[in-house]
This record gives C-alpha cells, structure tokens and sequence, in this order.
C-alpha cells in the first residue's frame, strides 16, 4: 500500500538508491518505491573539521554518493537515472564525529563513549534530479537532513562487549543498531526512529511531495525551500488535466457536511495512457522517423512529412508526441534525434532496436489488441500472448508460420541479444574452455562476442535447421568468422555436440519447468566433470523477488525467474557446483555452474 501519492508518481522514473545501506533499501521497498540500488563507491573520506556543523558533513557526503552514481551510470551505461537518492548517518556525541567502527576497539571506544548520555543521529539526504542535455549529464541537488536524540542506558563492560562480539555494531554509524540488539542499550528516542535506522522516510516523502504535487496556493504550506527549476520535476499534466495537490481533497457539500475525495491516482492515469507512448514510438520507427533525423540532422515537421509521405500536420502531432516521450528534441531549426533516438532507434545503429520495435509493432500490439478473446476463450491465443509461443517455435518453428515471420521473430531476438552479449561474454573469465556450445544460439550473437572475448575459443552455435539457414543474413562482416559454427538440430530431439561449455540463452526463464528440468538433464548428461554450463537469464533479487528485466515479461505464464539460490538448487539438481552469479545490470545476468 502506497500512503504518500507521490511514490506512485514516480512509478515510471528510474529511480536509484545510491547505497549499499540494506536497512535504507528496506525502508524505501516499504514505503512502496520502486528503484534500483546502485551502490555509491564515493569514500568517506571528507574533511570534518571543513564543515561548520555535523550535518553539513552528512549532507555533502551524500551528495558526493548520490553524484558519483549519477555520473558513473550516465558515463559507462548510458543508463541515466532519473533520481539519484544518497543519503549518510552519523552519529554525534559532544562535537565528535561517530561513522562506522573500524575495528572491535573502536566500536568499543564508541558505544562507552555513548554510555548513559544523549547524543545525535544525523542523516543528510541528497536527491539528485538527472537529466541529459546532448551527451551532458545535467544534474539538480535537493538537500536535507533530520535529526533525532537518542539516549543510551548505563552500559556495563560486560554487555558492551557481549554487544560488541555479536558483531552487530560494525556496519553502522556510532557502532550500534537501534532496529535490532542495540535497541535494548536505548532509552529513549526523541524524533523520527527510521532516521536513526538509516532514512528518514518522513521527511523525504514530504520533500518529494513539494517537489512532484506541491500545494495549492490556498493550501496550508509549511515553509518550502524554493525548488526553483526542479519544478520542472512534476510530470506532465498533459494527459490528466489540471495539477492535483496529490493529495485527498476535502470539499464542503451544499448539505454542510464534509466530504473526502481521494487522492490523484498518478500511478492509474499513467498505466491507463501508457499504450499511447507506445503506439507513438512504434509509428514513428515505423515510417522511419529516427532514420531520416539520423547523424545530427535538424529537420523541420515539413521536412520529415516529406520524406517519411506523410501529411504535415499529422508528422507534427508525431513529432510532438516524440519530443514529449524524450526520444526527439525540438529546437529553434525544427527536430532532431536525442542520443536514446540515435544508438537505439535509427535502423542502421549498432544497437538499434528496430527489429524488436517492428515485431512489437506487427505482433505483440496485435495480440494484445484480443486480449479480451485471449482471456476468454483460452487456448492458442493466450499461449501467444504469454510468451509460450516462444518454447512452441523452437521446437517447431512451423508454429510461427510464414518464413517472413520467423525472420522477424529472429531479428527482435537478434536486438535483445545485442543488448546483454557483451556484458555475458565478460561477466566470467571463460579463458580456460577451448570449446563452446550455444544451445539454441539463434542468429550467432552471443557466439560472436564470446568469439571476440576469447580468441582461442572455437564456439558452435546450435539451433533448428530452419534458424540455422536464415542466421547467415545476421553475422557481423568480419568477425571471428573461423571461430564460430553454425550446426542445425533440435535441442530437445537430437544428441548435442561435445563442448566444455554449455550456453542457455534463450529464456530458460520463460520455459516451463518441465521442459527446462528436461534440458538440464540433458546437458547434465553429456556435460564432463570440470565442463560447464553457463546460462543467460535474469536472476531475481532475493528480497523483492523482482527485476527491471521482468516488466516486460509480466504476462508471461512463466514470468517466475530465479533467484541466486533457486538456480543454485537447480544446477545443483543436476549435478553441478560452484554455482556463481553476476548480476550484469542488462536484461540477463550471467549463472556458470561447474559439473
Ligand atoms: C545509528 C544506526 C545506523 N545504522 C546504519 O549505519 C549505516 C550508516 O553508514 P552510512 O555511511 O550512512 O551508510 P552505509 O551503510 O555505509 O551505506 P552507503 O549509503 O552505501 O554509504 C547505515 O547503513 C545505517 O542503516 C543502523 O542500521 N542502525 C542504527 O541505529
């Protein structure tokens, strides 16, 4: 249950917490937030005696944390946050600075220094609004702190130290943690609990309040810093009508009595419009907008009307709709490509997307069109909107139908696979395997990057013979050529190729339990002790059992996933070891197991 609005609103931001803090992630999934954690590797390493007051240490360092992640995923990933949230507790006792304990002695000197007095947690908290201006990051600080007092019991040496060895105190500020053991040293607290914890939701919620609903003018206001241009922050009432307070409205009826209206369901209106931002993209891939914006040109709605046969006034309302979706910038000349449009959308970029889009657009949207008969009737119709079709087709690809529409089923799978490649190829060194198997490799993209990553690596991709024959259309001029082969057979039919690595790609989340347990077995069996088997899949986050990669597949019938230690039961199942993880940050993290 979300009780401040304005969660809601932020459902469609990418979100980061800057931290590694397990107790601020806590906080912040409660409350209902949806957000990465990406933590900060700023160190804390700040002048103290710089600043004038405890709190403005805390405050910069979590400006530093919060920057840092902002910079580095707007740098290297090219995946820029929308919010970057940092925050840093202190705790404070006569001018002194207490962070974490570096050792037993020091969480000792810590805690007794605590003893039977009152001191200060502090959290300085740091929202950093992103947003890109050309390839420049452009960045807005928001800035608070909140304290609360704590006062500690008497604490004799020997449940000092029976603390200390529980070893409780030393991931935390000031050496004790109040939500746990430590709770039985306080006291008492005067302000907010969480903040001693780690965050303080409260007044974060409320900043995020000013920030996205702020009041109506008549409306009771508490002093707000001014927020300036991060006004700019508030979504686009565009498709909702007039700006709500976000919050539950009451209006006095003609009878006198009061009645409560409920607050703006951000979170509602935006799922209800969201199918326009999408069918506004897809059109526009489709009549080749990105293409004809493509190396930096600026064109005006005339121009690109006449280029993509289009009626002027309808390529304006598109261009519009575009520029409003963050994928055209207008300027004084007309319209041209952000940096999204140009690596992702243009038809002959590296990574474009079109592909996928044009299945989307062909496929998917039309499916989805019948949900309402998918649902009741069952059967064919919702198997294909569940993703089942996919398990369908590559055990008999006649199942997709015409030849034309396998080939647009490989490329969208083809622009996936660009997408994570990479990033699988390196998240393990794979140096010591002279050979490699993609089972159900497609169109070579991932054999092709392995290829590349480990030059005496020979890898075979294996796929349907129907695949196999319209994968060379696919492969990149001049690469690794002589590493890499294409072998035609059924991987649920036919013997595999020997290997001593083994590669599942394609969804083995989406399989049905049974047909994946069918191919472990299989690869089991014929995998030598010491061989190996690496998947390609997204692993869920313990906690929150979710991932960004699952948005998609929510319709999907077996959009279940896996944990780190539900693939490690798998694996293990089936006879491997030394099951190790790495979260890519992609659409697939990377499993290699041992046999
Ligand atoms: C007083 C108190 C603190 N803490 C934890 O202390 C760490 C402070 O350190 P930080 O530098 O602010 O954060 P971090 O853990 O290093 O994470 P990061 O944000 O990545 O720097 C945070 O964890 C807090 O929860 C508790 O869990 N309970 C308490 O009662």
């Amino acid at each position: 249950m979300v009780l401040y609005p304005v969660i809601g609103k932020l459902v469609h931001k990418r979100v980061v917490l800057a931290s590694a803090s397990p107790r601020r992630r806590e906080i912040l999934n409660q409350a209902g937030l949806r957000f990465e954690v990406v933590p900060s590797r700023f160190k804390e390493k700040l002048d103290k005696s710089s600043f004038p007051t405890p709190y403005a240490y805390a405050i910069e360092t979590a400006k530093q944390k919060a920057l840092e992640v902002a910079h580095r995923m707007h740098s290297k990933d090219s995946r820029t946050a929308d919010l970057v949230i940092g925050a840093d507790t202190i705790v404070t006792i006569a001018g002194l600075i207490l962070e974490k304990p570096v050792d037993k002695q020091d969480a000792y000197r810590m805690l007794s220094r605590l003893s039977g007095k009152e001191h200060s947690v502090f959290t300085g908290v740091t929202i950093v609004h992103c947003s890109r201006a050309g390839r420049q990051l452009q960045t807005e600080v928001l800035e608070f702190y909140e304290e609360t007092r704590v006062t500690f019991s008497e604490l004799s040496e020997e449940m000092l130290w029976a603390y200390i060895h529980s070893g409780e105190p030393m991931d935390k500020a000031g050496g004790y943690g109040i939500q746990a053991l430590g709770g039985m040293l306080v006291e008492h607290v005067r302000g907010d609990f969480l903040n001693v914890v780690g965050f303080p939701l409260n007044h974060f919620c409320k900043k995020l309040s000013q920030l996205y609903c702020p009041p109506t003018p008549d409306a009771h206001q508490e002093s707000i810093p001014a927020v300036g241009s991060v006004e700019k922050l508030r979504d686009p009432e565009t498709l909702t009508g007039q700006a709500n307070a976000g919050e539950g409205v009451q209006q006095t009826a003609c009878n006198g009595t009061v009645e409560s209206q409920p607050p703006c369901p951000w979170g509602l209106l935006d799922l209800i419009h969201g199918f326009k931002g999408s069918k506004v993209l897809l059109t526009a891939c489709k009549l080749k907008v990105f293409d004809v914006l493509k190396d930096g040109a600026v064109l005006s709605a005339a121009d690109v009307a006449a280029k993509i046969d289009a009626s002027v006034h309808g390529t304006e309302w598109l261009l519009e709709g575009c520029a409003e979706l963050g994928l055209l910038l207008r300027c004084a000349q007309g319209y041209r490509n952000t940096e999204l449009a140009s690596v992702f959308l243009a038809s002959d970029a590296e990574y474009s997307l079109q592909g996928f889009i044009t299945l989307c657009n062909n496929h998917t949207w039309d499916l989805f069109t019948h949900l309402e008969t998918a649902v009741r009737e069952g059967g064919d119709q919702l198997r294909l909107l569940s993703g089942r079709q996919t398990e369908d087709l590559f055990k008999d690809p006649v199942l997709i139908g015409s030849e034309e529409m396998l080939l647009q089923w490989m490329r969208g799978a083809h622009d996936l696979a660009k997408l994570s490649a990479q990033a699988l190829a390196k998240a393990f060194d794979l140096s010591r395997f002279k050979s490699a198997c993609h089972l159900g490799g497609c169109t070579g993209t991932l054999a092709y990057r392995l290829a590349q990553a480990y030059p005496h690596l020979q890898v075979t991709v294996f796929d349907l013979p129907k695949v196999i024959e319209l994968a060379p259309s696919f492969h990149p001029c001049g690469w690794q050529a002589a590493q890499v082969s294409f072998l035609a057979g059924d991987i649920f039919q036919d013997g595999l190729p020997e290997a001593e690595l083994y590669i599942l790609s394609r969804d083995p989340y989406s399989w049905p339990d049974d047909v994946l347990q069918q191919l472990l077995s299989k690869v089991s069996e014929i995998c030598k002790p010491g061989c190996a088997l690496l998947i390609a899949g997204p692993v869920l986050d313990e906690e929150r059992q979710t991932t960004r990669a699952q948005i998609p597949m929510l319709l999907r019938a077996h959009s279940g996933g896996r944990t780190t230690q539900g693939y490690e039961r798998l694996l293990r199942a089936h006879g491997f070891h030394d099951v190790r993880v790495v979260r890519t940050g992609g659409l697939l993290d990377a499993v290699l197991a041992t046999r």
